[in-house]
């Protein structure tokens, strides 16, 4: 039996960071793959974890989403069959679905020994309640779905920060372990019991109905079910085996669609019974597509911009690089950015950007420096220019 772990959480919320921990505290010994998912082309992480001798297997092609649950299905298959783990740690990319991977991992439970022990979503304390409200459809998702929920920079709040960050989880999953102790404090018996408490839960998100049915909403689905309830495809279906033919994908109505704007039904109807928003006009959210339906996929929303290069950074360039990106919008909405440079001096760094916030660390040279900006309104012209990649 292979237990695997879903670590989620938004961009730059900590994923890498409490795995780091989990593989100190509590997996330390045990025969452990990780699958990462970035949702930027080029792979950042994975150094540390390849130094510690952990099995990496990385999924750049896309972000695991219902178009990719297949590839990631048959990346799970053979990493069990090669590598017989004891423990599989998925990280999906920061905008990824947690129901989208839980239902690629339910595909591959139908013929390999496997359980799935904790759905952890990482959540950035500080940044929680904005990216609720600018993200929400990403966000949400990662929130609603989780057994067990971390809050990532405690030791940066206050109690009654934390309080009203735990209060705002809350009114979106009350099931979920939700942990707010700072991590240094945490013991690995204390996460490993979080984890347990997750798998206890996990039951409560498990199906069985008929699976791979078609539905007639035009999408597979691998789980069906009575009444309301959610299928964990973050989707609201109504009654499966209606046909309602208008072609769209139907959703929570009341659903933000993570363009920050609340969205209401409009008074058309399109036969099956249902009200659909269909807005003719552009949503705001930066995708810059026509929207006539609820669903964004993360490439809509979001955009990466990746480069190698073999530009020498003096600390000034990088200094007033990593404020203009964190500080300012001048680039777009910069929501990520992490890179590994060479300096002027000839030493590397690795740098790890979030809004508001930044951290240089000292890096071990590299093939080439590489950097990785995700957001949105990402002006691609100014980023080459700003990071001498030109
Ligand atoms: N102070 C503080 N910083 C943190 C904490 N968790 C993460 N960070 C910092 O936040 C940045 C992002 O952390 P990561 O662990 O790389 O986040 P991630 O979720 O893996 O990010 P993605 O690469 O976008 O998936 C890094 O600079 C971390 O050092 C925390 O609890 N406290």
């Amino acid at each position: 039996m292979t237990k695997v772990d879903i670590i989620s959480g938004f961009l730059g919320a900590g994923k890498t960071t409490f795995i780091k921990e989990l593989i100190e505290k509590v997996f330390a010994g045990e025969k452990l793959v990780l699958i990462e998912n970035e949702f930027g082309e080029i792979g950042i992480d994975g150094g540390f974890l390849q130094d510690a001798g952990i099995e990496i297997t990385e999924m750049n092609s896309g972000c695991i989403c219902c178009t990719l649950v297949g590839d990631f299905s048959v990346a799970l298959k053979k990493v069990l069959d090669e590598y017989h783990p004891d423990h599989v740690i998925i990280e999906p990319s920061g905008v990824g679905k947690l129901s989208d991977v839980a239902a690629a991992i339910e595909n591959v439970k139908e013929d390999a020994d496997i359980e799935i022990e904790g759905r952890i979503t990482v959540v950035d304390g500080k940044k929680a309640k904005m990216y609720l409200d600018n993200f929400g459809e990403f966000f949400e998702n990662q929130v609603e779905h989780a057994s067990t929920i971390v809050i990532s920079r405690t030791q940066n709040m206050t109690d009654e920060k934390i309080e009203a960050c735990v209060h705002l989880l809350r009114e979106k999953n009350d099931k979920a372990t939700i942990i707010s102790t700072p991590w240094d404090q945490l013991s690995g018996d204390a996460i490993r019991h979080a984890l347990e408490h997750g798998a206890e839960i996990e039951g409560l998100f498990e199906h069985h109905h008929d699976h791979d049915e078609e539905c007639t909403c035009g999408h597979h689905h691998e789980h069906h079910h009575d009444h309301d309830e959610e299928c964990g495809c973050g989707h609201h279906h109504h009654d499966h085996d209606e046909e309602c033919g208008c072609g769209h994908h139907h959703h929570d109505h009341d659903e933000e669609c993570g363009c920050g704007h609340h969205h209401h039904d409009h008074d058309e109807e399109c036969g099956c019974g249902h009200h659909h928003h269909d807005h003719d006009e552009e949503c705001s959210c930066g995708c810059g597509h026509h929207h006539d339906h609820h669903h964004h996929h993360a490439d809509e929303v979001f955009t990466s911009w990746g480069k190698e290069t073999a530009h020498k950074y003096t600390e000034e360039e990088l200094d007033y690089l990593l404020k203009a990106l964190s500080e300012t919008d001048a680039y777009g909405t910069i929501l990520r950015s992490k890179g590994i440079i060479q300096m002027a001096d000839g030493n590397w760094k690795q740098f790890d950007l979030v809004p508001q916030e930044y951290e240089v660390r000292d890096g071990k040279a590299d093939y080439a420096g590489r950097m990785v900006v995700i957001g949105t309104d990402l002006k691609e012209d100014e980023l080459a220019k700003l990071f001498h990649v030109q």
